[in-house]
């Protein structure tokens, strides 16, 4: 169709086809973001008078940050995969959207990011109701919303794409992400670790190979860590349908990560240290302005200021973690230089200077990308009300006493000449890169590289800059630490400081609990018993023997005048101990239950099986059966006993059914281990087949009758023969490619009953590949009649993976955190998803002005996305109201309106703090669905009553709406 025009006539003259340029079109996804106005006068007066943007281009970057953000997305997955999938949107679909004219205008076609490899990301422009109501953009759409669904797209910030691409990740190399959830950035991490495996497989599974105690997998690890427990469930969620066993999900505090031990090849244990690290830290934000409203509402200087001393410790604990020609990436969506080039400065200075870190230059580095230097020096810090400091020494003068400025700090400023280490080399700076959102129409980032050169040893603490602040405390204010407030500034510092590092093995129970009374204690000269046990006797490589090492307690109040938000520079408040992980327990190769499995499913005698592992305490296999790549289960039992919290890893391999019949293996493959276990697998379980037909017919046909011999039917023709000769169980169809029918091989588990098989596929998946592979878009059959004797094989067969409903609840927890704590209401989250898990939307209390409802707002989300769903189900964190005092819609009349809601889940029934609920009641009577989450509750009700959440701010800003399950709180495009 190349550039000829179509002309698409609108049905009425509603909105327009482009993106104009400060309208915020397209911004529904973001609920009422058209009504914010994009104006604030200080955070517009910070930029123009930092002179970050040449004076020439300013207009231009103000005008573009006023703008709402346009869509990107990134196919995902292996990269076989995610080319087979970008080929189906460039060969059926974009030559039906280029040239489009609507509604008078030309509308601009997708098209992908050129920096970005292999065109694996692309850009929408195009407003959504243009997209809803132009039938090609709606068939695009309808793409879109599949892929998404089953994880093969992945809505992601273009600017958030940039750091894992310059960390030149190996499938060998192991991996720490410091600051990971949502982990849209660690998804693409473990892309990278598992990037040519498929070849590697191959050649283990021939025997080719010598090394394969992980099956020709890579031998490389992703940690991924969030100091926020309910955030690090996100990250799982996210992450799932990677299926990757190379990773482990931790929950710590970045800035005193634990030092994890690994056996090494003598079986002795010893520290593990990273080849790459990724630093994408807590920050202000003020970069993602395009799709987060609340920099326009709440921006302040003092965002900033409250995060600079984290930033630093997170950067220097990573180095500290690196082996030595490592490389850690340090990245933020904040555009002031304090949490930028000040930071990456102070962490070199304090790891010994140039000789042992150094800033690579990247600008070979994805030519496309179109990028600003890092800046040399010459920035000022503001205060909350506009005043401007170009030195430390200006604090000082300005009022040292001020409690409200006691978070500024030397490492904030340049030094005169630029920043400079120790020896009075000048820091490469400007090797860091900031990518402005009028350069390619993307939000702002910053990013820089920095390589170990040698190890590091005892780090510096801040001593140096609090010996500064003294010194001009005491020359400006007067008597060296009493009297008056200067005193009490200095006082509180020196005792914070006087706190020795936590070690790895001195953990605290709960991230993020170095406490008040520890820092009595260490100033009273005791420690905590924590403190004296070792966890073992190696003596910790990364541990410092002066006093800082990301002990966080500068920094641990938010001091006056700071909103309470800069407060998320520390590790997110812990209300109380999150619940227990269940342990990770390794079967040993010859258990009774792998025996079977191995029998049944004649798994070759070289998969290697000491890698499964299960979830209790006991070592029991009872339910599910989870494979770990090699190092990661030399990680998990190498701590097994320590306080290192990890929090997940594993891949569910099988999956244990309920089956009477005799001789049948209950233990069913997972469709999540599948590719793990596919080539190992005997042909005695295998089926194979080459037709197109043979595949539509078994994702069409829920239940295809397997017949009689002589009796055959059309729908699985070719398998049926080889289907009917296996005995009831799990079994892997193997499609190969073949000319003419498939370009690439597939694989399914499948089930074989009596009557019938089944593919083990959910539904979404099902539709998301009938109209991927055969441009169909009519549905799934389900031909069998509910009493015959093939439904009820069909019943005991059906194997749609479960529903973490737990692990959703645990996000609308997180969720729900957002919310501005109010007295007279609560704070709740919510999320719609699909009937597979899929999050549609989220919503939490307040995110909309006035005391909008979690459910409303996700709801809204939904409703004013261009597809409502046909089936969703809601998690909401509290009972739904069934009144509201302000006479406005209860979410429960809201629900009942939305037809396509059939079920809810629910975290906590509404206490009776402000109304009677009849919620459940008058939903179960409507025939929606409900069910109340266990194991929770406490958990809500403590976030509704605000513990753990905001008191007039958000946290991290727009950094919570990164990824598909904050990003914009909506997937539906
Ligand atoms: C910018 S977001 C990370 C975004 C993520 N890398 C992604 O691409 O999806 C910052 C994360 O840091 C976490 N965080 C805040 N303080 C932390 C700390 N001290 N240690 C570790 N994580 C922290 C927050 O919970 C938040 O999830």
């Amino acid at each position: 169709m190349g550039g000829k025009r179509l002309k698409h006539r609108a049905g009425n003259n509603s909105g327009g086809g482009d993106r104009s340029r400060r309208n915020n079109q397209g911004a529904g996804q973001r609920g009422n973001y058209a009504s914010i106005p994009t104006e604030n006068a200080l955070y517009e007066s910070f930029y123009k008078q930092s002179s970050l943007i040449p004076s020439e281009e300013w207009e231009d970057f103000w005008a573009s940050l006023q703008r709402t953000l346009p869509t990107t997305f990134r196919f995902t997955g292996g990269k076989a995969h995610a080319l087979g999938v970008l080929k189906t949107l460039k060969e059926t679909l974009i030559p039906h959207l280029v040239g489009i004219e609507w509604e008078g205008v030309l509308v601009e076609a997708p098209r992908a990011l050129g920096w970005f490899p292999d065109s694996l990301a692309w850009q929408l422009s195009v407003g959504k109701s243009t997209i809803r109501r132009c039938p090609p953009f709606k068939k695009f759409q309808n793409f879109l919303v599949a892929e998404t669904t089953v994880g093969n797209i992945s809505r992601q910030e273009a600017v958030s794409m940039i750091p894992p691409l310059v960390m030149d990740i190996q499938p060998h190399h192991v991996v720490l992400d410091m600051c990971a959830a949502p982990g849209s950035k660690t998804a693409q991490l473990i892309e990278a670790i598992h990037a040519n495996e498929e070849a590697h497989v191959q050649a283990a599974i021939q025997g080719e190979t010598v090394d394969d105690a992980s099956g020709g997998r890579p031998a490389g690890l992703v940690i991924a860590n969030d100091a926020d427990y309910r955030r690090s469930h996100m990250l799982i969620h996210q992450t799932k349908r990677l299926n990757s066993p190379n990773l482990i999900v931790t929950n710590h505090d970045a800035t005193m990560y634990p030092s994890l031990l690994v056996k090494n090849e003598d079986g002795r244990k010893e520290y593990l240290k990273f080849d790459r690290i990724l630093a994408d830290v807590p920050c202000s934000g003020d970069g993602t302005a395009r799709k987060n409203y609340n920099v326009w509402r709440d921006w302040s200087p003092l965002g900033a200021i409250g995060l600079h001393l984290t930033q630093v410790r997170i950067l220097v604990r990573g180095l500290q973690m690196l082996k030595v020609g490592g490389r850690i990436v340090y990245s933020t969506c904040s555009m002031n230089p304090i949490e930028n080039e000040a930071v990456v400065a102070a962490a070199i200075d304090r790891c010994g200077g140039l000789e042992k870190v150094n800033i690579l230059d990247c600008s070979d580095r994805l030519p496309e990308l179109k990028r600003r230097p890092g800046v040399k020096g010459g920035w000022r810090v503001m205060d909350k009300d506009g005043s401007w400091f170009s030195s430390f020494e200006q604090v000082g003068e300005a009022d040292m006493r001020e409690a409200r400025l006691s978070r500024i700090v030397p490492s904030m400023f340049p030094s005169e000449d630029g920043k400079s280490d120790e020896d009075g080399r000048r820091i490469p700076l400007e090797r860091c890169m900031r990518v402005y959102p009028h350069l390619q129409d993307t939000g702002a980032f910053f990013i820089t590289v920095l390589e170990k050169r040698a190890e590091i040893g005892a780090v510096k603490s801040e001593e140096h800059g609090r010996k500064k602040m003294a010194a001009i405390a005491r020359s400006k204010v007067g008597t060296p630490s009493g009297g008056g407030k200067g005193g009490e500034v200095e006082g509180t510092r020196e005792g914070a400081e006087l706190v020795p590092t936590a070690a790895a093995s001195e953990q605290p129970p709960a991230p993020g609990s170095p406490s008040k009374r520890k820092l009595t204690e260490a100033v009273a000269g005791t420690s905590s018993p924590l403190a004296k046990k070792p966890r073992s006797d190696l003596p910790d490589p990364d541990e410092d023997d002066d006093s800082d090492g990301g002990v966080q307690l500068v920094g641990e109040e938010a001091a006056p005048g700071i909103p309470a938000r800069t407060k998320s520079s520390n590790p997110p408040k812990k209300d109380k101990a999150p619940p227990a992980e269940e342990p990770f327990k390794y079967l040993p190769a010859d258990h009774h239950v792998l025996e079977n499995i191995t029998k049944f499913y004649d798994l070759s005698p070289r998969f290697p099986k000491t890698c499964f592992m299960v979830r209790n305490a006991e070592g029991i296999p009872s339910r599910a059966i989870y494979f770990t790549g090699y190092l990661a289960k030399q990680v998990l039992t190498s701590n097994e006993g320590s306080n290192v919290k990890f929090v997940h890893c594993g891949v569910k391999a099988f999956m244990k059914q309920d089956v009477q019949e005799e001789g049948v293996c209950p233990w069913r493959i997972q469709s999540e281990g599948l590719s793990i276990l596919e080539g190992w697998i005997g042909e005695t379980r295998v089926v194979r087949a080459k037709k197109r037909e043979t595949v539509r017919g078994l994702l069409k046909e829920l239940f295809p009758k397997v017949h009689a011999e002589g009796q055959e039917g059309d729908v699985i023709g070719e398998i049926e023969e080889k289907v009917r000769g296996l005995t009831m169980g799990c079994c892997v169809l193997k499609v190969e490619a073949t000319e003419g029918e498939f370009e690439d091989r597939m694989v399914f588990p499948l089930w074989k009953s009596r009557h019938s098989c089944n593919l083990m596929l959910p539904k979404d998946e099902r539709k998301a590949m009938l109209m991927r592979l055969f441009n169909d878009e009519s549905g799934i059959k389900d031909s069998t009649n509910k009493n015959s004797h093939l439904a009820r094989d069909a019943a005991a067969a059906l194997v749609a993976s479960p529903i973490d409903h737990k692990s959703l609840m645990a996000q609308a927890i997180a969720i729900a955190r957002n919310s501005t704590y109010i007295p007279s209401a609560f704070c709740v989250g919510a999320i719609i998803t699909t009937p597979g898990g899929t999050i549609l939307s989220t919503g939490y209390s307040r995110e909309q002005p006035g005391n909008t409802h979690a459910e409303q707002v996700a709801i809204d989300k939904v409703l004013s996305s261009s597809s409502v769903p046909k089936e969703a189900a809601v998690y909401t964190t509290m009972e739904p109201c069934s009144k509201r005092l302000s006479g406005n819609k209860s979410c429960v009349e809201r629900i009942l309106e939305c037809s396509w809601i059939r079920k809810v889940y629910v975290g906590v029934a509404e206490p009776g703090d402000f109304v009677e609920n009849s919620g459940k009641a008058v939903l179960e009577a409507a025939g929606v669905g409900y069910q109340l989450v266990e194991g929770l509750e406490g958990e809500c009700l403590g976030v509704a009553r605000g513990e753990g959440g905001k008191e007039g701010g958000k946290e991290g800003e727009g950094r919570d709406e990164e990824g598909v399950c904050l990003e914009g709180g909506n997937v539906v495009m």
